[in-house]
C-alpha cells in the first residue's frame, strides 16, 4: 500500500544576530490547523501571506522532543516493525536542521532501544550503525579514517542502494554506544563558520540504524523463523546557501556549489516525483539522490522536516523551502516489511545454529547407529563430514565478508564456534572409534562425554546469541509499561498521520489533478497562439507592402503637386494638396471625392485707359459667367463711366496715352479698394459644375485659365497637355497667347500679340473667390499676414516701379490688363 511522504514544518525562534539587526518575523505557525504562513514582504504588512498546510506545524516554542514525540516516533516505530524509515531535515542554512537533528538522533536512539530491551526473550535484535557524510560529492566514512576514497554507491534489485568499499557498520547494543559512535562521526565531519553559521555543515551526513529481528520459537525450533530489518536513516542536510550572504570564498565556496548542486537535484527528484505521470526521476544526478532513492518514492516511510528562518530577511528562502515541502507531501511511498532480506546477518546467524543443531542430532545419531560400521568406514565418513562442515562455515565467511565486514564480531564468534566444533568432532571421532571395541562400562563414560559436548555447544550458542539484543530490561515493569503506552500512543498517531495525510493530499491530488488538465489546455493554447502569429506575421508583411506602396503613391501625389505650385499663380487659395484635402468632402451618391473650386476667378477691371480702338477685344473667346451677370453689367458700366470720366483725357492723349499715369490714379485705386470692401458675403467653396470644376466661363488663351488644373478629378489639363495644345484651334490665325496660370516670368515672351490676347470682360468674380480667402478681423480680406486691399497696393506699385524702367508701352499695356491678385 502506498503512502505519502510526512511534511513537518519547524520555524526557529529569532536568533541574537536577527534581533540585532531588527529583523521582523514574517512567519506565523498555527499548529492546530498544522498550518504556515509566510508574509510577502512585497505585499506589504499582514493578511497578505502565503498559507501552507502541513502533516504538522511546529513554531519557535516547541521543543525537539516534542517535534519527536509528535512526528518522529511514529518512522522509528515503523522501523522496529521492520520499514525502512527516513527522516531529513531539509533548509536553507542556519534555520536549525542540525538543531532538530541531534535531538532526533538522540531521541530515536533511545526510542529503538527501549523498545529492544522492553522485548520478550523470543525476540532477538541484531542492530548495525554506520554513519558517513557526502562531502564535494564523495562519501566519507565517519566511523573510520582511511577508507573514504574506496567508498562507491552500487544498485542492487534485493537489497536497493547500499555502500559498497568497506564501510564501518558496527554492532551495537545500546543508546550510549550509538551516542559516543555519533559523536565521534560529529567530530569528523566538515562544518566551518560562515557569516550565516557559526557552526555550518558543509556536507550531507547520514546516520544509518540497520535493527534486524528475529522471533526464536522454542516450541519448534524446527520451523524456519522469519527475520525482519528495518533501516533507520537520519539525515541532516547541508544548507543551500547564497554566496553573497554567506561570505563564502575558496574551499567554503567549492563546499557551497556542491551542496547546492546537490540540493538542487534533491528538489529536482522531490519535483518530478510529486508531478508523478510515469515522469523520469533524476535520482542519478548526485550521490545525494541516489543514496535517498528507496526513501524518496521507494520502499520507506519518510518524514521531510522543513525548517524555516522566521526572519524577512530570510523570507525567499523560506518561500523556497515551503514550495518544496508542499510539493515532497506529493509523494507517494511504497514501504512494505523487509522480511527475510538475502543479506540480513541474523538470517545468516539462523541459518548457522539450526546448522549446528542438526550437525549435533546427527552425530547422536551416528553414534548409535555407526557402532555396527568398520573403522576404515567409519574415518572415511567422518572425514566427509568435516570436509563439508569446513566448506560450509568458509562460505559463511565469504558471505559475511562480502556483506559486511563491520560484523567482526559476529565473525570471530562464528570462527570460534567453528574450532570448537571441529576440536569436538575430531575427538568425538576418536571414542566411535574405540567405542567399537570398548565394552558397556566405555559406553557409560561415553555418554558422560557426549553430555559435556553438548553443554559446550549450548555455551557456543549462547555466545552467539549475545551478539543479539533483546529482552534485556524484560524485569523493569515500569519500563514495559511505558513502553506499552508508548507503542499504543503511537498506533494512534500513526493511523491519525495516515488519515490527514490521505485528506489533504486527496485535496492536493485534486488541484494538481486539475492543474496539470489546465497545464495542457494551456500547452495547447500556446500551440494555436503560435499558428496565429504565425498567420498574422504574414498578414503584416502582406499589409506592409501595400502601406509602403500607398506611402509610395502619396509621395509621387505630394511631389507632383509640389512640381506643380510653382507654376501656380500666387494668391491661390489652394496652393498645397493639404488646403485641397482638407476642403474635400466624400460624396456618397458619386462615389467620389467633391473637391473644391480652385478656380480663382479674380480679374481685375481692365484699365479703360488704353484707347478702345487699340484693343482688340476677343469677345468671342469669352464665354458669358452665368453666375455673375449683373457683376459683368457693373463693370461694363463701370468701364463706361470710367470712359466717360476720362474723355477729355483720352481723346487728348489717343496718340500718347500715359497709362500710368492715368491707371494708378488715386480715385482708381480707391475704387478698386472700394470693390473688395463690398463684398460681403461668399458662395461656398465647393462650386462644382458636374464634371467636378467650375462652370465659369474660362476665356481660352486668356489669362483665366484657371486653377482647375488642381481639380485632380476634373477636367485639369496637364502640363504636357498644355505644352502641346493647340491655342489657333481656339484663337484666330496669327495670334498667340499663354497660360494665364503660369507664372508672369514666363509669360513675358509675347509682348508682340499683347493686342490679340483675349481680356476677359466679364467684371471681376471678387464674390466668387474671395470666399477661399481667409478673413481679416476688420473684415479686410486677406492673402496671407496682408489683406487683399494690401495685396494689391503692393502689386500695383511693385508693377509701377517696373514698368517705370520699361519703356516698352505695350509691356505697360499687358501688365495694365493681366488679372492680378
Ligand atoms: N528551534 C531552535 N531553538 C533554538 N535554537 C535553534 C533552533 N533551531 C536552530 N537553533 C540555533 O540556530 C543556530 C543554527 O542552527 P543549525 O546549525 O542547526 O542550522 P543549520 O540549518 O544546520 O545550518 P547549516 O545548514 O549551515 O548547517 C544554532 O546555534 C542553533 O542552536
Amino acid at each position: 500500500m502506498s503512502e505519502s511522504v510526512k511534511v513537518a514544518v519547524r520555524c526557529r525562534p529569532m536568533n541574537a544576530r536577527e534581533l540585532q539587526q531588527g529583523c521582523r518575523n514574517v512567519v506565523t505557525v498555527d499548529p492546530a490547523s498544522k498550518c504556515c504562513t509566510l508574509e510577502c514582504p512585497a505585499a506589504g504588512g499582514a493578511g497578505n501571506g502565503k498559507v501552507y498546510q502541513f502533516d504538522a506545524a511546529f513554531d519557535p516554542q516547541e521543543t525537539t522532543e516534542s517535534v519527536y514525540e509528535n512526528v518522529g516516533s511514529v518512522i522509528v516505530e515503523a522501523v522496529l516493525d521492520g520499514y525502512n524509515g527516513t527522516v531529513f531535515a531539509y533548509g536553507q542554512t542556519g534555520c536549525g536542521k542540525s538543531h532538530t537533528m541531534r535531538g532526533f538522533i538522540e531521541r530515536a536512539l533511545d526510542h529503538i532501544f527501549e523498545a529492544t530491551s522492553t522485548a520478550s526473550a523470543q525476540m532477538r535484535y541484531l542492530a548495525l550503525l554506520s554513519y558517513l557524510e557526502i562531502y564535494n560529492e564523495r562519501l566519507r566514512d565517519l566511523l573510520q579514517d582511511g577508507v573514504s576514497d574506496m567508498l562507491t554507491l552500487k544498485e542492487d534489485p534485493n537489497r536497493g542502494t547500499y555502500v559498497a568499499g568497506g564501510l564501518r557498520e558496527v554492532t551495537v547494543k545500546d543508546a550510549a554506544e550509538c551516542a559516543r559512535l555519533v559523536e565521534q562521526g560529529d567530530r569528523r565531519r566538515a562544518a566551518a563558520a560562515t557569516k550565516m553559521n557559526a557552526a555550518s555543515s558543509r556536507s550531507h551526513a547520514v546516520l544509518t540504524l540497520s535493527l534486524e529481528t528475529l522471533a526464536i520459537n522454542e516450541e519448534n525450533s524446527k520451523t524456519e523463523n522469519t527475520v525482519k530489518r528495518g533501516r533507520l536513516h537520519l539525515v541532516d542536510l547541508a544548507g543551500s546557501e547564497r554566496q553573497a550572504r554567506t561570505g563564502a570564498t575558496g574551499d567554503r565556496l567549492k563546499e557551497a556549489a556542491s551542496i547546492n548542486l546537490s540540493l538542487s537535484a534533491l528538489g529536482n527528484v522531490i519535483s518530478a516525483l510529486a508531478a508523478g505521470h510515469g515522469r523520469h526521476v533524476p535520482y542519478r544526478d548526485s550521490k545525494l539522490t541516489r543514496l535517498l532513492r528507496d526513501s524518496l518514492g521507494g520502499n520507506a516511510r519518510t518524514l521531510m522536516i522543513a525548517c524555516l528562518s522566521p526572519s524577512d530577511v530570510d523570507a525567499e528562502e523560506t518561500l523556497s523551502t515551503l514550495r518544496y515541502a508542499a510539493r515532497a507531501r506529493c509523494i507517494k511511498n511504497k514501504p512494505v516489511i523487509n522480511e527475510d532480506p538475502k543479506d540480513a546477518l541474523l538470517r545468516q546467524y539462523q541459518l548457522e545454529l539450526q546448522r549446528l543443531k542438526k550437525l549435533l542430532e546427527s552425530n547422536d545419531q551416528s553414534l548409535v547407529k555407526e557402532i555396527p560400521l568398520t573403522e576404515e568406514s567409519t574415518w572415511n565418513e567422518q572425514s566427509v563430514k568435516q570436509e563439508k562442515y569446513a566448506e560450509e562455515v568458509d562460505r559463511l565467511k565469504k558471505e559475511c565478508e562480502n556483506s559486511n565486514l563491520s560484523a567482526q564480531k559476529l565473525r570471530e564468534e562464528l570462527e570460534t564456534l567453528k574450532i570448537r566444533y571441529e576440536t569436538g568432532t575430531v575427538s568425538n571421532a576418536r571414542p566411535k572409534l574405540v567405542s567399537q571395541q570398548l565394552d558397556e562400562q566405555d559406553l557409560e563414560r561415553e555418554e558422560r562425554r557426549r553430555k559435556k559436548r553438548e553443554a559446550a555447544m549450548q555455551e557456543v550458542l549462547k555466545r552467539l546469541e549475545k551478539l543479539t539484543i533483546g529482552g534485556e530490561e524484560q524485569g523493569n515493569a515500569e519500563l514495559r509499561r511505558r513502553r506499552e503506552k508508548r507503542r499504543k500512543k503511537l498506533e494512534a498517531l500513526a493511523s491519525a498521520l495516515e488519515t490527514s495525510a490521505q485528506e489533504g493530499n486527496g485535496s492536493v491530488f485534486q488541484v494538481y489533478g486539475q492543474l496539470r488538465s489546465t497545464e495542457d489546455a494551456l500547452k495547447r493554447m500556446a500551440k494555436r497562439v503560435k499558428q496565429l502569429e504565425a498567420e498574422a506575421g504574414d498578414l503584416q508583411a502582406s499589409w506592409d507592402a501595400e502601406r509602403r506602396d500607398l506611402l509610395r503613391r502619396e509621395l509621387l501625389i505630394s511631389q507632383i503637386c509640389d512640381a506643380m505650385v510653382p507654376h501656380l499663380r500666387p494668391g491661390c487659395p489652394f496652393r498645397d494638396v493639404a488646403s485641397v484635402r482638407a476642403a474635400a468632402t466624400w460624396c456618397d451618391e458619386l462615389s467620389r471625392w467633391r473637391l473644391p473650386d480652385v478656380s480663382p476667378h479674380i480679374s481685375l477691371p481692365p484699365a479703360s485707359l488704353v484707347p478702345k480702338d487699340s484693343i482688340q477685344y476677343n469677345i468671342m473667346a469669352s464665354k458669358p459667367d452665368l453666375n455673375n451677370n449683373s457683376n459683368n453689367k457693373d463693370n461694363e458700366d463701370e468701364i463706361g463711366n470710367e470712359a466717360d470720366n476720362e474723355e477729355s483725357s483720352e481723346q487728348e492723349d489717343v496718340k500718347k496715352p500715359d497709362i500710368v499715369d492715368t491707371y494708378f490714379r488715386r480715385n482708381r485705386i480707391d475704387k478698386l479698394l472700394a470693390h473688395v470692401r463690398e463684398a460681403k458675403t461668399f458662395e461656398s467653396c465647393n462650386r462644382l459644375s458636374k464634371s467636378g470644376g467650375s462652370e465659369d466661363a474660362i476665356p481660352f488663351g486668356g489669362n483665366h485659365l484657371q486653377l482647375n488644373a488642381l481639380n485632380l478629378q476634373s477636367s485639369a489639363p496637364v502640363i504636357g497637355d498644355l505644352d502641346s495644345y493647340k491655342l489657333t484651334q481656339r484663337l484666330p490665325t496669327g495670334q498667340t497667347s499663354r497660360p494665364g496660370w503660369m507664372l508672369e516670368e514666363n509669360s513675358t515672351n509675347s509682348k508682340s500679340s499683347l493686342v490679340n490676347q483675349t481680356i476677359k470682360r466679364n467684371p471681376p468674380r471678387i464674390l466668387e473667390a474671395l470666399p477661399s480667402y481667409p478673413q481679416g478681423t476688420n473684415g479686410a480680406f486677406k492673402l496671407g499676414n496682408k489683406s487683399i486691399s494690401d495685396r494689391i497696393s503692393d502689386k500695383l506699385s511693385s508693377r509701377f516701379i517696373h514698368n517705370q524702367v520699361d519703356d516698352n508701352h505695350s509691356t505697360l499695356l499687358e501688365h495694365a490688363r493681366s488679372p492680378t491678385y
